[in-house]
């Protein structure tokens, strides 16, 4: 397969890894040699937030492999996201600033607006008051978008884009933006394909991006007995048929679509085996059979914002 095949073009020219490597819940003391670990393999394309409270460390791995000369900073495609206790224009540039300091870089790929929703401005990322809600902000994410078309005007990122948007909210920063997104970064696996989501997307030159692509099974709230992707019928089958393992064909999934996918893993073994996907493509046919799996099935609610004006998952269609 040709090395072509593993970017997505954005609509400013860049070129995104396909493939990248995602770090919630990587732990400080373990995320330095998992992000070590996926540049000796291969992968030039890091998944990164203020929120996830590890961006030094990523840092730290990072600045190691440039200057042990494995790669160079252009090779790199740095992700990293502002939280939404940053939303207020003012803040965006501080917010900006934090990572970069952070992760040692003059300047990041991509920087996406975390959430659609606002919250109260300050230190702690989930500000919660007396009753234990968290305290929210009426700051616009319109307003938001313009403090973030300004990073790029400055050179502090190549590009901006979205994450957890729905196309409503996509369609109001289009109306306004001088800068379009260049993705929005949602939650996609086979029990939520996000198919009309990202039709929507394509025909607006926006990409999507796959997080959670394995069905998060370490999320912090998932409940004995749930459906695991990873166990799905369906999926082991076409396993056996791909001779690969189920969760290369999960990756797959997102890829043959055109998707960007950035599992995470913090295991050099499992981040090798989720590389190990050049050597084979999923058949239409096969595609479908995946899809038939959706079910509309969230396993990121983002349930503490669910009284937002701004949540994205409520009263909407996709
Ligand atoms: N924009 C947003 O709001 C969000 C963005 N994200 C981004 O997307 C990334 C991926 O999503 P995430 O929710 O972490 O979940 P994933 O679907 O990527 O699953 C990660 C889990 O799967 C395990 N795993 C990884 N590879 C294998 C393998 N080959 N075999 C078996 N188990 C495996 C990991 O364990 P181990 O590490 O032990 O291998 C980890 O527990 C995040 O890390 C983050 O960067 C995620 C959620 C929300
Ligand atoms: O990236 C993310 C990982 O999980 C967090 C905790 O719910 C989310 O807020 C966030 O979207």
């Amino acid at each position: 397969m040709s090395q072509k095949s593993q970017f997505v073009k954005f609509n400013n020219g860049l070129l995104c890894p396909i493939l990248g490597l995602g770090t919630w819940q990587s732990k400080p003391g373990e995320v330095y040699q998992a992000v070590c670990d996926a540049i000796d393999i291969g992968y030039r394309h890091i998944d990164c937030a203020h929120l996830y409270g590890n961006e030094k460390e990523v840092g730290k791995a990072i600045q190691d492999k440039i200057l042990s000369g494995v790669v160079k900073r252009e090779d790199l495609f740095i992700t990293s996201k502002l939280w939404n206790t940053y939303h207020r224009p003012d803040l965006v540039e501080k917010a900006v600033n934090i990572s970069l300091t952070d992760l040692g870089l003059e300047y990041l790929d991509l920087y996406l607006i975390h959430w659609p929703m606002a919250y109260k401005e300050g230190n702690d990322p989930f500000p919660t008051n007396a009753d234990g809600k968290v305290i929210y902000s009426d700051v616009d994410y319109i307003d938001t978008w313009k403090a973030m078309e300004k990073l790029v005007d400055i050179g502090l990122t190549k590009s901006i884009g979205l994450s957890n948007f729905n196309s409503i909210q996509i369609e109001r920063v289009l109306n306004v933006a001088r800068i379009k997104p260049v993705t929005n970064q949602v939650e996609c696996h086979p029990y939520l394909s996000q198919q009309k989501l990202f039709d929507f997307c394509k025909a607006r030159e926006i990409t999507l991006t796959a997080y959670s692509p394995l069905g998060s099974p370490k999320r912090p709230w998932a409940k004995p007995g749930e459906p695991n992707l990873l166990e799905e019928p369906k999926i082991q089958s076409l396993a056996t048929k791909y001779k690969k393992s189920p969760v290369q064909i999960l990756i797959r999934y997102a890829i043959d679509r055109g998707i960007i996918v950035i599992p995470k893993s913090v295991n050099k073994s499992r981040i090798a085996n989720n590389f190990n996907v050049w050597d084979f493509k999923l058949s239409k046919e096969d595609i479908q059979i995946i899809s038939s799996l959706d079910c509309n099935g969230r396993l990121i609610p983002q349930a503490e914002g669910r009284e937002h004006k701004d949540h994205p998952f409520v009263n909407v269609e996709f």
